[in-house]
């Protein structure tokens, strides 16, 4: 088998620079909680894909469901010819999301697509142009949801001019925002939209119920309430960003139950179906049908095949109670955090929920965020054998996201790599 040294080099010369990797190490085979790499060395995963490989990579349920379909058919369109399994998918995303009105489901194919629709959804049913975002959001890399992502570099840079009417205002951020209470950094957004867009001319609010890219930001208790009540009464489409925090990742179903918010909208995508590429936009029934037929679709959109294993995934999630395994997971991780934190001042917090957890690192004493020293930390696991991530607005976050089916023996080898790497 090729080595990945040999497939690297032939990566140079054929694949655009611009996609990066985070290890140079090229898949072979993956199933649970590891990744085995052309030169047979394994890796413990907590990185799922970036929260994608929830049910574990090559999940038995979702194989088989994947085998089965593609052998009947693989592609027809369903704006086209459609088929029973896009009905199913909604079905079922319609009755999982947070909020027992009636819904309507759609589509997509990657997590900027649903971002997008659901953008188009809430100015086409509301007649109104501005969309409201947060610092360090992030919501994809394509022209608008680039508009929407705070992160200049690597996401923005020189890409632009961007789309308009997006207006970005603080986020809840304890570790960050002198720890205001979550009814206050609320009012602090509200007064900038009201003061300098007019809550009258807001189609949506856009955000993460935890913040992915930006840095797994936690906003304080009560802020996602009080945003929900103030945009009820704005007549403002709340829109809940799921694509990293949905299917159990964050130990609720969706992240949104938390605190019992009830999103008009929501954007679905990575944990949907095992690996599978598919994303969805689920909400209010009179806001999606709001829409003109022919306004929503697109050629992939809801492809037999990634129908068929989002059936099967979430038949594994609810089999596996895979949002009670991400509590479990959350009680032993977070454990070890805080044991490290404990030790090493460089750990200014330890947060998160469920299996969607990091520690962000500063110069000790101080704020001050230390992407070198975050870099360093992760070299370290990478050099051992644990597939960790890094994030944030200032590169300073270490991330963890492993397979909601991961062993407790590969958690706890995970666990010692990475207590080893913080020294
Ligand atoms: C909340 C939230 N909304 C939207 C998206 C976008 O989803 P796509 O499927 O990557 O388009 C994401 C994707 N996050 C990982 C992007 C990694 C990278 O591109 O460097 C997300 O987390």
């Amino acid at each position: 088998m090729t080595s990945s040294e040999e497939l690297h080099k032939r990566r140079g010369a054929a694949v655009a620079r611009g996609v990066g990797s985070v290890i140079p190490a090229y898949v072979a085979t993956a199933s649970g909680g590891t990744i085995t790499d052309v030169d047979g060395r394994e890796w413990i995963d907590f990185a799922a894909g970036i929260a994608v490989t929830n049910v574990g990579n090559s999940a038995p349920a979702v194989v088989e469901a994947v085998r089965a379909q593609v052998e009947r058919f693989t592609h027809t369109c369903f704006m086209v010819a459609p088929y029973e399994s896009y009905v199913a998918v909604c079905e079922q995303l319609n009755a999982l999301t947070p909020g027992g009105f009636e819904k309507r489901s759609a589509l997509f194919n990657s997590g900027a697509e649903a971002v997008e629709n659901a953008v188009k959804i809430a100015r086409h049913a509301t007649g109104r142009p501005a969309v409201v975002v947060f610092d360090h959001a992030y919501h994809g890399r394509t022209n608008l949801t680039m508009a929407l992502t705070a992160k200049n570099m690597p996401y923005k840079h020189r890409f632009g001019p961007f789309a308009g009417e997006i207006h970005r205002v603080p986020m809840s951020y304890p570790l960050r925002d002198g720890g205001l209470d979550g009814a206050t950094a609320a009012a602090r957004a509200i007064e900038l939209v009201e003061k300098q867009v007019g809550a009258e001319n807001v189609a949506a609010l856009l955000i993460e119920p935890i913040q992915g890219e930006g840095g797994f930001v936690v906003p304080a208790p009560g802020f996602l309430p009080a945003l929900r009540e103030w945009a009820t009464t704005a007549g403002v489409v709340f829109v809940a960003d799921e694509i990293q925090t949905g299917f159990c990742r964050t130990g609720d179903w969706f992240a949104c139950q938390h605190e019992g918010v009830e999103p008009d909208l929501i954007t679905l995508a990575k944990g949907i179906a095992g690996g599978l590429p598919l994303a969805a936009v689920t909400g209010r029934a009179e806001l999606m049908d709001a829409v003109h037929v022919g306004g929503l679709g697109g050629t992939y959109g809801g492809n037999p095949i990634a129908c068929a294993a989002a059936l099967a995934a979430i038949e594994t999630m609810h089999e596996l109670d895979l949002a009670g395994a991400a509590r479990q997971i959350e009680a032993v991780l977070g454990a070890r955090l805080r044991a490290i934190a404990a030790r090493d001042p460089r750990i200014a917090e330890v947060r998160g929920r469920g299996a969607m957890l990091a520690v962000e690192i500063v110069v000790p004493g101080s704020l001050t965020p230390d992407p070198v020293a975050t870099a360093a930390i992760s070299a370290a696991c990478h050099a051992a054998g644990l597939l960790t991530l890094t994030c944030g607005t200032y590169g300073n976050v270490l991330r963890f996201l492993p397979p909601l089916v991961i062993s407790a023996d590969e958690l706890h080898r995970g666990l010692d790599i990475l207590d080893a790497a913080f020294g």
